[in-house]
């Protein structure tokens, strides 16, 4: 069956509103009715998430409980092996061979993105909706990336529903300078991180004693 899917991939350790936002803006600017949250379970670019992968899909499951449309694939999870992107927009494409694909990305993990496993057959099996992110300018990207970027970029992100796959859209979203790093550092530190990500997910995490001193 043909879908339109929207996907984010992160690390979510945790998700915040800088995830949630990006997406849900993404998401109505494109004009779809639902979004995927897509957790890493075992990240190949990082040494180790703080939290184990289990304890992220429920944070992410709960925040995507805040808004009607917004799914979690719990594909990396699930699986033993390294959680790379070539992998699961493969199995999204075995089910949906001829469907639109869209992966949101943010510009810091763009311009890294030529690092990634077959990143050109990536670009082969969906769209890339690059999003705009405090401190990170598109001056730094690498030449291949640029040449990338000649061949595949379309105006916005109307333009990509006239194909499947393929195309590169840059979109501007609210700059909300959240990340989780600093949400691990704060809770680390018994400060409040009240207000850059859901209630529910914080009691989660007081709940479970995530990423609070010992
Ligand atoms: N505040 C934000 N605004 C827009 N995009 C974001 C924001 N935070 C993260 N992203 C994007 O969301 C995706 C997943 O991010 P990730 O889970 O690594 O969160 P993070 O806050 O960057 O984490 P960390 O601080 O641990 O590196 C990436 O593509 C990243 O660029
Ligand atoms: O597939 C890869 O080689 C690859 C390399 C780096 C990052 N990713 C994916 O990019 C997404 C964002 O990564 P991060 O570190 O910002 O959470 C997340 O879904 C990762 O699995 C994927």
């Amino acid at each position: 069956m043909q879908k339109k899917r929207l996907i984010l991939g992160g690390t979510f350790d945790p998700i915040h509103y800088g995830h949630l936002r990006a997406l849900e803006e993404v998401r109505e600017a494109l004009g779809m009715a639902e979004a995927t949250l897509v957790p890493a379970g075992h990240p190949p670019h990082r040494q180790s998430p703080w939290a184990p992968a289990e304890h992220r899909l429920a944070m992410t499951r709960i925040a995507a409980q805040q808004a009607p449309g917004l799914g979690v694939l719990a594909y990396e999870v699930e699986k033993s092996s390294r959680s790379y992107t070539v992998d699961t927009l493969r199995h999204l494409r075995a089910d949906d061979s001829d469907g639109f694909l869209a992966m949101v990305i943010g510009m810091d993990a763009f311009l890294r993105f030529d690092t990634w496993k077959d990143w050109q057959e990536i670009l082969d099996l969906a769209h890339l909706v690059v999003i705009g992110r405090p401190g990170w300018p598109m001056a730094e990207l690498p030449e291949a990336l640029r040449q990338v970027l000649y061949e595949r970029r379309v105006e916005d992100l109307a333009a990509l529903h006239g194909h499947s796959r393929g195309k590169i859209a840059f979109h501007t979203v609210t700059a909300l300078e959240i990340s989780a790093t600093q949400i691990r550092s704060l809770l680390a530190a018994g400060r409040s991180a009240r207000f850059l990500l859901p209630d529910a997910v914080l009691d989660y995490i007081a709940r479970q004693r995530l990423y609070h001193e010992t």
